[in-house]
């Protein structure tokens, strides 16, 4: 893909699912977001607050800069006052490196 706003292009990266407890490493880094479901819908996901649906939407759109950005995206549920957002690597129906650097990158979004 071309685009000057692209920072990453991951399909040249050969992507693989996680182990178990390769899984368990990464997410004690991130400790805000929890694994859920299993075999090839299992993902990482964090819920995100916020006092009101303005502040939920500048949210939304900036976590979808970040997927244009790394061309990863996640599954998103957006409600009035938070928003859950869900990481899993299609490609390969299980977590890889890339879901976890990029939740890496949306914590950082609202980091002080
Ligand atoms: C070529 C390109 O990187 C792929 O089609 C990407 C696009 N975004 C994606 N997002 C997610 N979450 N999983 C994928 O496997 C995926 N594939």
């Amino acid at each position: 893909m071309s685009s000057m706003l692209l920072v990453k292009d991951w399909s040249g990266v050969p992507r693989r699912a996680l182990k178990p407890t390769e899984v368990v490493t990464r997410l004690g880094a991130l400790p805000d977001w929890r694994l859920t479901g299993d075999g090839p819908d299992v993902a990482i996901e964090r819920e995100f607050r916020f006092a009101n649906y303005h502040e939920t939407m500048a949210f939304v759109n900036a976590v979808a800069f970040v997927a244009h950005r790394q061309d990863h995206h996640p599954d998103l549920s957006v409600h009035y006052n938070r928003c859950v957002v869900r990481w899993q690597t299609h490609a390969v129906q299980g977590l890889s490196e890339t879901d976890f650097a990029c939740a890496a990158l949306v914590d950082g979004l609202l980091a002080a």
